[in-house]
């Protein structure tokens, strides 16, 4: 891959307009929070089928004929994520006249906020791409339908097995994957999954939503269905093999031979920084572009998805829209997520803990922003074996130029949570390797300093901050408990491994403790910087 393809997917149509003001609330957003923009009376229209086309003119619109698009896809979890990367592509496949083959039907399994949203909008949304130059506005219409799949069970289990369906995809986040850190084995420690291994046509999660399908197209003769995971993990489609053959293997052992046989999971590195969506933000897009959107996305220009060449139902034709098929996707998820999602959590933590709330504020504090450079180039960067074409350096430069970016403000909250899942997959592998090759890992070793600190759940200010993690009371507790001593929370080997048997780290970690404690989280981040030789007095 060159450089050049890594650059924002391309929209139809539309140019870059000027900035609009933006709102920077950290809130989450929740339906209910979002303003009634229906009822403002400066001719805004509500998103649908038949207002398409009738809002500002700069608001570009699917061209193509909805109605003929055929069912292909089902994602589970439909997030922000979802929407700003992976229904893009397929919209400008549709969009492209490429193909009328691959619509996306989403499935929601906690939270019925997002089908009502979309429901009332024929399942049509507006993305938002942003950057310090100005935005641009697209209504996305490849989304053919929604269910949530509490509501109706059945319906859900009658489109998984719909042979029309060739791939199902997901973002269900790291820790849904339910896969046991040390052994790798799937956790059916749950009370939804013991009720999906009986209750098999009434599932609860979506384990027992794509087994069941597939054991039912097994008996009629189908074909699977690919399953394409979409999450930020180390081989994720590894993960989601390791997840449903072992959701399986406790139904039925030649079931779960079969989808061992049968079905392909591709492992992809997915990309594109989306925040969540504000209420300022959906106010904006109102006020801008004249339509009633019940929950736009917001993000960034730049996206890129890799994915490994392997799908058992045929392939979308996704290559002809700036997608690439590669035969191991691993070098690319390393570049990915040690140096992008790494610095997110360092960043996240650290932000934080020095009072910022978005990473863009981080990015424009000199300090932090060396920290960030230094961390990838002197630190994580050595360490990794450079994707086909990919120059890193570059690929470094335009990551501080992405996380720097004012318009999208990402939230340092979204970068925080789940830290349990993240920082073992993105940042300790690159500090656990950089102590056995006896290499730098000051700044590594000072975000995860920060990661204990932030985990006492407030920051030095003393103001609280969201420990939004599955495993925050245990974390809370030994951070707390520890303070300085590193060593109560190094012991959860699920987490840190063996870490906490290194002398030589534990008494490092230990010191950037004692630091921020007594310093602040600058001074300690200053010194770390100096003692590598990365900061000039
Ligand atoms: N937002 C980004 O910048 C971005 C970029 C690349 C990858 N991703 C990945 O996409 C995933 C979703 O991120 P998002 O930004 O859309 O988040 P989001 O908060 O907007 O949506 C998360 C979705 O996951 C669902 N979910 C949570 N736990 C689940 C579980 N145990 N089982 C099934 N579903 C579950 C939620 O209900 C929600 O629909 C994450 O794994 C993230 O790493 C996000
Ligand atoms: O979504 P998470 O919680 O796994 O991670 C937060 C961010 O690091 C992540 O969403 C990035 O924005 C994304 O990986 C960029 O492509």
């Amino acid at each position: 891959m060159t450089q050049a393809e890594i650059v924002p997917l391309p929209l139809s149509t539309g140019t870059l307009t000027p900035e609009i003001p933006t709102g920077t609330s950290a809130r989450d957003i929740a339906l209910a929070d979002l303003p009634n923009v229906v009822a403002s009376p400066t001719g805004i229209r509500k998103l649908t089928q038949d207002t398409l086309g009738l809002h500002d003119e700069q608001l570009i619109v699917p061209t193509y004929d909805r109605s003929a698009l055929t069912p292909a896809v089902v994602h589970f979890s439909v997030g922000g994520f979802h929407r700003s990367h992976q229904l893009l592509y397929f919209d400008e496949v549709a969009e492209r006249r490429i193909s009328d083959a691959w619509g996306v039907v989403g499935v929601g399994l906690h939270s019925r906020h997002m089908k009502d949203a979309l429901a009332p909008q024929d399942h049509l949304y507006t993305v938002v791409e942003r950057s310090p130059d100005g935005e641009r506005a697209r209504v996305v219409g490849v989304m053919v339908d929604y269910h949530f799949a509490p509501d109706d069970p059945a319906v859900v289990l009658d489109l998984l097995t719909d042979e029309r369906i060739r791939m199902v995809s997901l973002t269900i986040t790291g820790s849904g994957y339910r896969l046991c850190p040390d052994s790798g084995d799937f956790d059916a420690d749950d009370v939804d999954i013991r009720w999906d291994l009986t209750e098999t046509a009434s599932p609860r999660t979506v384990f027992g939503y794509i087994v069941e399908a597939l054991d039912r197209r097994r008996r009629a003769g189908l074909p699977p269905f690919t399953v394409v995971s979409c999450d930020n993990m180390h081989r994720n489609g590894d993960a989601a093999r390791a997840a449903i053959v072992g959701f399986a293997r406790l139904r039925d052992e030649v079931l779960a031979r079969w989808i061992t046989d049968r079905v392909s999971f591709p492992s992809s590195m997915v990309d594109r920084i989306t925040p969540h969506t504000t209420p300022e933000q959906r106010e904006a897009v109102a006020q801008r572009y004249g339509v009633d959107d019940n929950w736009p996305v917001i993000t960034e220009p730049f996206s890129q998805w890799v994915i490994e060449d392997d799908f058992c139902n045929g392939r979308p034709p996704l290559d002809l829209v700036g997608v690439r098929f590669v035969p191991d996707v691993a070098r690319y998820e390393l570049m990915k997520t040690r140096l992008l999602n790494a610095s997110h959590c360092a960043l996240g933590y650290l932000g934080s803990l020095a009072g910022h709330t978005s990473i863009d504020r981080v990015m424009a504090d000199p300090l932090l922003a060396e920290y960030a450079e230094q961390l990838m180039d002197a630190e994580v960067l050595p360490l990794l074996p450079p994707p086909d074409g990919i120059d890193l350096v570059e690929y470094e430069q335009s990551l501080l130029k992405r996380f720097a970016n004012p318009a999208i403000a990402d939230q340092l909250y979204r970068l925080c949570r789940r830290g349990s899942t993240k920082m073992p997959h993105h940042l300790l592998p690159s500090l656990r390797e950089a102590l056995v090759a006896g290499r730098p890992h000051a700044l590594l070793t000072v975000a995860v300093a920060a990661w204990f600190v932030y985990l006492r759940g407030v920051d030095a200010d003393g103001r609280p901050v969201v420990i939004d993690d599955p495993n925050a009371d245990l974390l809370q507790r030994l951070s707390l408990a520890g303070g300085t001593d590193p060593r109560p929370l190094l012991g959860v080997r699920s987490i840190f491994g063996d870490l906490g048997d290194d002398p030589v780290f534990v008494a490092e970690l230990t010191d950037a403790l004692v630091r921020i404690d007594r310093d602040g989280v600058r001074t300690t981040v200053a010194a770390a910087l100096l003692r590598s030789g990365r900061l000039h007095p």
